[in-house]
């Protein structure tokens, strides 16, 4: 089957867009991840993002189902769904400033384009990302309070351990935020893959580390569940903006610099949506046809 697909990327988190709109979808997305996000053997990113038509009566526009690079299904994904709506806009399926996309753990999302004059084409999107959702059981986390605040979570290795403080928080997807002196100084490819499957996270968990520079100023890294290290994680930086409210350490908005770029932040009052700003770049365009391998 030959497939069209778009790679694009939100600071530098590359996915493999796929539209359902005007092609069949393969019946196993799954497997069709691990074999195009392969870096080596594939086209190469950090998963697969299918972006489909909604169900007829439905208030969005589009579906957005994400898999990461070992095929597993994410609820949510903040940089990928700003590269859904400038997929939308620049192939003409939603010539609208502001597009509404149904997704599997946040419901159905608002965001709005900047679209650059002379071009007519998507460069920045905001996005109303939703309220976190801080119950331990709907993270879901074995950890205690609603949710886990600087709660203490140990990793062994090389026969040593170290003992961490954690802040959990999901964004429609699990996460889980660790504050620390210097972001730089962490053995997160060491570290990530434990706290990932650590056994208080039944789902897995996507794995960061938080540097508040100023209230208004943070940097991070991220272990990704499913992918790894990635450039940047768009819900992870949502959570870390949330975690550093509830604990104290940042101000309700925030500038957030991660490895590839920066988002910026607001969670203007509890219970409410968290808002997150930032770029999202078409990077090229192919056929995927694994029949002619
Ligand atoms: N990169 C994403 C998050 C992707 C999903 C995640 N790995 C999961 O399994 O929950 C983002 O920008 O939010």
């Amino acid at each position: 089957m030959a497939l069209r697909f778009v790679k694009m990327h939100g600071i530098g988190n590359d996915y493999i867009y796929i539209s359902g709109f005007d092609q069949p979808i393969p019946d196993d997305p799954s497997a069709l991840a691990v074999r195009i996000a392969d870096r080596h053997f594939g086209v190469g990113g950090d998963g697969l993002i299918l972006v489909l038509p909604p169900e007829p009566g439905s208030e969005a526009d589009a579906v957005m189902r994400m898999f990461n690079a070992d095929g597993s299904e994410g609820g949510m994904c903040g940089n990928g769904i700003r590269c859904v709506a400038k997929f939308l806009y620049d192939s003409g399926y939603v010539r609208a400033p502001r597009i509404r996309v149904k997704t599997k753990g946040a419901g159905v999302l608002s965001l709005d384009l900047e679209i650059d004059p002379a071009s007519d084409r998507v460069r920045r999107v905001r996005v109303e990302m939703g309220a976190p959702i801080l119950r331990a059981s709907a993270i879901p986390t074995t950890l205690p309070g609603d949710p886990p605040l600087d709660y203490p979570i140990a990793v062994t290795y090389d026969g040593k351990t170290i003992t961490y403080r954690g802040t959990a928080v999901s964004m429609g997807n699990p996460h889980l935020v660790m504050f620390v002196e210097d972001v730089a100084s962490i053995d997160l490819e060491r570290i990530g893959p434990l706290l990932e499957r650590h056994e208080a996270f039944p789902d897995r968990v996507n794995v960061h580390v938080a540097q508040v520079d100023a209230p208004d100023v943070a940097r991070m890294r991220t272990w990704e569940r499913g992918s790894g290290i990635t450039l940047a994680c768009g819900t992870g930086a949502c959570a870390v903006l949330v975690a550093g409210v509830l604990t104290g350490r940042t101000a309700r908005a925030a500038r957030i610099h991660l490895p590839g770029g920066a988002l910026d932040l607001e969670w203007p009052r509890d219970g409410e949506t968290v808002i997150m700003t930032g770029p999202a770049v078409t990077v090229f365009e192919g056929v995927w046809d694994e029949s002619r391998v």
